[in-house]
């Protein structure tokens, strides 16, 4: 007999359109992913045609966040956000020294990844982590080299001043 129709688990959910209204062209026909917004691509061209208030998405380390529903309620302002509209704002993001709290805000703005193509400026700031880490370190380990060798020529002059002392007693003494 005729199978009952059900539900077909690839239709996008009404939820979803939303984001997918604002695509660019491509890929109507891909099913979203369940596992959501952020699976969207862009490309950098993509994300350049969010540059205005009402329609704001920037880029922070290759992520792509739709800002048009924040930036009003931005405590840093909205001027600072319309800079980098459209943009890469890794390194206006981070030179703040965002809270937690600020990037735990920056997930609910998540829309997608950003797909880097050859030709494509370089990320303005590596991730946070790796990078200052070792800079710190190596900041770290040249105080210590130089504590070192300060004590070491310290050791040395005071060595040198006491031979030199001895040698004249032993002179005066002759
Ligand atoms: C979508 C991205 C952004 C989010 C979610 C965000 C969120 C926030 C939040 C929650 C604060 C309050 C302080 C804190 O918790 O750190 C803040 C402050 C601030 N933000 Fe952003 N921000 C974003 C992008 C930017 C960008 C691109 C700039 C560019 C320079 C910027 C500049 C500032 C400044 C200057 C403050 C300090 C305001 C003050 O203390 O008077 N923010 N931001």
């Amino acid at each position: 007999m005729a199978r009952t129709q059900r539900q077909q688990p690839s239709k996008p959910s009404p939820a979803m359109e939303p984001q997918a209204a604002g695509r660019p062209v491509e890929a109507s026909e891909d099913p979203p992913p369940p596992t959501a917004k952020m699976s969207k691509e862009f490309t950098y061209q993509d994300v350049a045609e969010y540059n205005t208030k009402k329609d704001i998405h920037v880029v922070i380390h290759d992520k792509v966040y739709d800002c048009a529903q924040f930036i009003d309620e931005h405590p840093g302002g909205e001027e600072v956000m319309l800079d980098v509209a459209g943009q890469d704002a890794t390194e206006a993001f981070e030179d703040v020294g965002h809270s937690d709290e600020a990037r735990e805000t920056l997930d609910r703005l998540l829309v997608g990844t950003l797909k880097r193509q050859p030709g494509d400026p370089a990320p303005k700031a590596a991730p946070a982590a790796s990078t200052s880490s070792a800079s710190k370190s190596d900041s770290t380990g040249l105080g210590i080299g130089l504590y070192a060798l300060l004590l070491v020529g310290g050791v040395i002059g005071y060595g040198a001043f006491q031979y030199l002392a001895k040698q004249q007693e032993v002179q005066q003494a002759a």
